[in-house]
């Protein structure tokens, strides 16, 4: 007992050490992944990957380990002593293998390829739920928790019929080779009986030869329920392993040489920060709709440009380009005259770019937490004071915990204005040299609106800002608009002109 306690402990921390390295390594490559990779996957798919995916490969590894090993090596052990003790009768189950062989290797790529099918669909219906779960709100301000339910039931049934065929197939696997097993026994029983008959083997020696048969069978038939097992492990694994081997188009390599991680020089007011020439650009999942069908547009040191136009003219579009999200598919992005390529990545998200998106996301954390997300070697009182220009403080310091007080899950806990109001405050806090600013649509109540915009004028100060403004307050402030149709910059000039 005390080698069955070893072995087994043993075997089960090598698989949870397997499954938590995998986990760790698949984590890591999905950070560094580009942003066109999460338009291609969605998040539920990447969670089974994490998750389900890892856990089957682990078991499959465990089985093989612990079952599989044993059992092949005491099968191929008796076959050679069976081999050794009468070649002639061998002979009549050796050429009958390669047929085994050969059915098995058939049924079992049939059996991965409807696990693959298998699995699929089951990621399928995570996603539907999913979906459901984060966007609760949603689903029950429309009354759909109904129709939700018969979506995910639909989808779960698809993956159940999946799953009990591939039940069946499994099933089928393993009476095959139970009548392969037997079929062998009765094999060697016709041909031994044929030996004796000629004199050429004794009652005795067949008998022997037959408990040798029946040792190797046991063990091969052993090994058949580990066949569905290792058909599971191996889809999975194989998903594990090709998401391992992503590389990200665009990728943040910080420190790697040649790159630049500061301006390539000095810019002072009013000369050229930012510059796109020419710029066009396709979504890479939507390649054939052109989204920026030759824009330019110049952003001044120190100005803030707006940039208007109707929804879908290509305003986010423009600053996705800036923080490298995605790479112009033609013309360049110029940062102090050198294309944008020619800098570090990590260098322009981390210290260049302060993006204060439209519908700001929170995590799961304290207020002091979320506002040091970006920056989290910012001491308190660089919290406090980024708070304080964002217009944040009083309302974080009148919550009973103050700066610690916890946010919940995507930020629920707090105010759409005051969520706005700290993240403007996590943009401050790395005091960008380019502030991008996705002006909020929604509608907030009007003293909430009025501390936000505020928040905003504060944040704008002496800045390099591109706002995409959808308010004439915002507007009116600008030194430039830019207004934007059908990807293309319809008109760009000063603010004076269009005040004319
Ligand atoms: N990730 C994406 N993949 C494919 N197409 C996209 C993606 N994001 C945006 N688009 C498309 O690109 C076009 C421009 O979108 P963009 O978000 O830049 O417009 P916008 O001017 O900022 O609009 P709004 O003011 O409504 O935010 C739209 O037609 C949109 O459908």
């Amino acid at each position: 007992s005390g080698v069955t306690f070893a072995y087994i402990s043993l075997l089960g921390c090598v698989g949870e050490n397997l499954a938590a390295r995998l986990r760790r390594r698949l984590m890591a490559t999905l950070l560094t992944q580009d942003v066109a990779f999460f338009d291609r996957h969605r998040s539920a798919e990447l969670l089974s990957r994490l998750s389900g995916d890892v856990q089957d490969f682990k078991s499959a590894f465990k089985s093989a380990v612990s079952q599989g090993l044993r059992n092949a090596t005491q099968t191929v052990g008796s076959l050679g002593y069976l081999v050794a003790m009468s070649p002639r009768l061998s002979a009549f189950f050796l050429l009958y293998i390669p047929l085994v062989v050969a059915v098995g290797l058939g049924l079992g790529s049939m059996l991965r390829a409807l696990s693959k099918r298998a699995a699929a669909q089951q990621a399928a219906a995570n996603a539907v739920a999913h979906e459901a779960l984060t966007q609760m709100r949603s689903v029950k301000a429309f009354g759909m928790e109904a129709e939700e339910l018969r979506l995910y039931e639909g989808q779960v049934e698809e993956a159940a019929a999946l799953a009990r065929r591939l039940a069946l197939g499994i099933g089928l696997f393993q009476a095959l080779s139970n009548l392969a097993v037997n079929g062998v026994v009765l094999t060697v029983l016709c041909g031994g009986g044929v030996c004796i008959g000629r004199g050429e083997l004794t009652a005795g020696e067949l008998t022997a030869y037959l408990v040798g048969v029946q040792t190797a069978m046991r063990s091969a038939a052993n090994l058949s329920p580990l066949f569905g097992h290792a058909i599971k492990g191996a889809t999975a694994g194989g998903r594990v392993f090709r998401l391992l081997d992503s590389r990200p188009c665009i990728e943040i390599d910080r420190g790697r040489p040649g790159l630049l991680t500061e301006l390539a020089a000095p810019v002072s007011a009013g000369q050229d920060l930012v510059r796109l020439e020419n710029v066009r650009f396709a979504y890479p999942g939507r390649p054939d709709a052109v989204v920026l069908d030759g824009v330019s547009l110049t952003v001044p040191s120190g100005c803030v440009v707006a940039v208007c136009g109707r929804s879908g003219a290509g305003k986010s579009t423009v600053t996705q380009l800036l923080t490298r999200f995605y790479d112009p598919t033609d013309g360049r992005v110029l940062l102090a005259g050198r294309d944008l390529r020619s800098y570090d990545p990590g260098w322009v998200r981390d210290r260049l770019v302060g993006l204060i998106p439209q519908e700001p996301a929170l995590f799961c954390a304290t207020i002091r937490e979320n506002i040091r997300y970006g920056r989290p070697e910012a001491t308190d009182a660089e919290v406090e004071a980024a708070a304080r220009l964002a217009q944040a403080h009083k309302f974080i310091k009148a919550f009973p915990r103050g700066y610690d007080t916890h946010v919940g899950e995507r930020g629920l806990a707090v105010s759409g204005g005051q969520k706005q109001r700290i993240a403007i405050a996590r943009a401050l806090l790395k005091d960008p040299k380019l502030l991008i600013l996705d002006e909020a649509t929604s509608a907030l109540d009007s003293e909430s609106e009025r501390l936000v915009q505020a928040a905003l004028q504060q944040a704008m100060q002496g800045r390099t800002v591109i706002v995409i403004a959808h308010r004439l307050s915002t507007i009116e402030s600008a030194d430039y608009v830019v207004v934007m149709g059908n990807g293309r910059v319809l008109e760009a000039s000063a603010l004076a002109i269009f005040r004319v």
